[in-house]
């Protein structure tokens, strides 16, 4: 296997993008990232398109050959392209495939793309489109929505370890604060505990501001060989790591659903692949789709012990500035989440911190960033290790 490395990387801005398609968006950020490379289309001989539901979001199927011929790498050049899909983790998992097509020899130049248009149709139709990343017999069919699944994992962690809606609040708080410094963002407002906490009910006890917003968005990555990379750019950033795990994926069959076993074990994959521990992480975007997600993340991936992750996240230390920042782009919750895009969103928002691009955001002297990508209630988790360091 080669070392593999990311040279070009953008995103558009995420939220309700009414004016733009999902052809739109897509290209624009491939486009973005490609001139960001400084690369020719003609190099360019695999891509990978993350996205959930291109067919329930806007009735649009055969994504791959869709985005290869509107980003112009279809007529003449005939580069083939890739829809992949894991629910909300289809954009960690297209960045894995190009990592991998890279590495092995197979490819020598990948984008890794990941789009949603969600804002499209109605919000019940959108969660409808999302409750089929559960299991559709056993949770979508019998009414389980996300916010209900995830609300059912807080219920019992604040049961077994005393989390509080306080300490659920404070991570909405800390990422719309993040939030606020990156153009991007979905919601760019502060938030108060006190806002989030009288915030309106959806599945108790998560409120509203505790929840990933429904969101529009596209992100792209070019993925090339290490030994190559500084022919593109002066600040390559490569992957350390890149590992997939899997579990049930009804919630009801899993061992304790205050842990996602699968976050578990793709961090432990990464981490043994990297030849690092947790300690040398400096910084690392977790899948919050809703906060009990990233309570439960930081915990699974080992930055606060199991159970205090609410404790951790009230006190600072996820903070910008504290022990370990969690989610300096804003996550899910400020970003929003537009499902397919989200997974390469955090990869450009990793790129951006190690190449020291990161602004008001930026966490200083970074040197290895993590991002942690989840599909469903925990089916699916994607986790990759960079750094600008080879
Ligand atoms: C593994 C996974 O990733 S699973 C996660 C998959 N994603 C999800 O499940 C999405 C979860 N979120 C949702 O379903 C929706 O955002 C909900 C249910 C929380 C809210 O949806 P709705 O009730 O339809 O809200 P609606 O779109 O009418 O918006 C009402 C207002 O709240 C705001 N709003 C909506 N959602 C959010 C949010 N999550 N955070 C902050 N503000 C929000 C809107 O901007 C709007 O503000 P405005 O009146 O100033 O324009």
């Amino acid at each position: 296997m080669r070392e593999v490395a990311i040279v070009g990387a953008k995103t558009t801005e995420f939220g309700e993008l009414w004016e733009r398609s999902l052809r739109d968006i897509v290209v624009e950020a491939g486009i973005g990232a490609i001139e960001d490379a400084g690369i020719s289309g003609k190099e360019i001989d695999a891509m990978y398109v993350g996205n959930m539901s291109g067919g329930r979001f806007v009735e649009q199927e055969h994504l791959g050959a869709l985005i290869a011929d509107y980003s112009g790498l279809a007529r003449g050049l005939h580069v083939p392209s890739t829809r992949v899909e894991a629910a909300c983790a289809s954009g960690g998992l297209a960045l894995r495939q190009a990592i991998q097509a890279v590495a092995s020899g197979y490819s020598n130049v990948a984008i890794a793309a990941g789009a949603e248009k969600m804002t499209d149709i109605s919000s019940s139709g959108a969660t409808d489109a999302l409750s089929a990343a559960a299991d559709r017999e056993w949770e979508g069919i019998q009414g389980a929505t996300f916010p209900g699944i995830y609300a059912m994992i807080a219920k019992l962690h604040m049961k077994k370890y005393g989390t509080t809606g306080e300490q659920l609040a404070a991570v909405a708080v800390k990422n719309h604060e993040n939030g606020m410094h990156n153009p991007i963002a979905q919601f760019k407002s502060k938030i108060t505990i006190d806002q989030v906490l009288k915030s309106i009910m959806v599945s108790d006890p998560l409120h509203i501001l505790d929840c990933s917003p429904v969101s529009d968005g596209a992100a792209a990555v070019v993925v090339v060989p290490a030994e190559d990379a500084l022919k593109y750019t002066d600040k390559p950033i490569y992957v350390k790591a890149s590992a997939q795990a899997s579990d049930t994926i009804a919630l009801h069959d899993r061992r304790d659903i205050t842990t996602l076993d699968a976050t578990v074990v793709a961090g432990k994959r990464a981490y043994e692949m990297a030849g690092l521990t947790v300690k040398d992480i400096d910084f690392v975007e977790v899948h919050d789709c809703f906060t009990i997600a990233e309570i439960c993340a930081i915990e699974d991936l080992g930055f606060a012990e199991k159970g205090k992750g609410g404790v951790v996240s009230l006190n600072g230390e996820t903070k910008l500035g504290g022990r370990i920042p969690v989610n300096p782009s804003g996550g899910l919750k400020s970003c929003g989440h537009p499902v397919g895009a989200t997974g390469v969103k955090q990869a450009v928002e990793a790129v951006t911190q190690l190449r020291g691009d990161a602004g008001k955001r930026q966490v200083d002297g970074a040197k290895y960033g993590m991002t942690h990508n989840v599909g469903g209630s925990g089916a699916t988790a994607v986790v990759h290790i960079f750094s600008n360091e080879r």
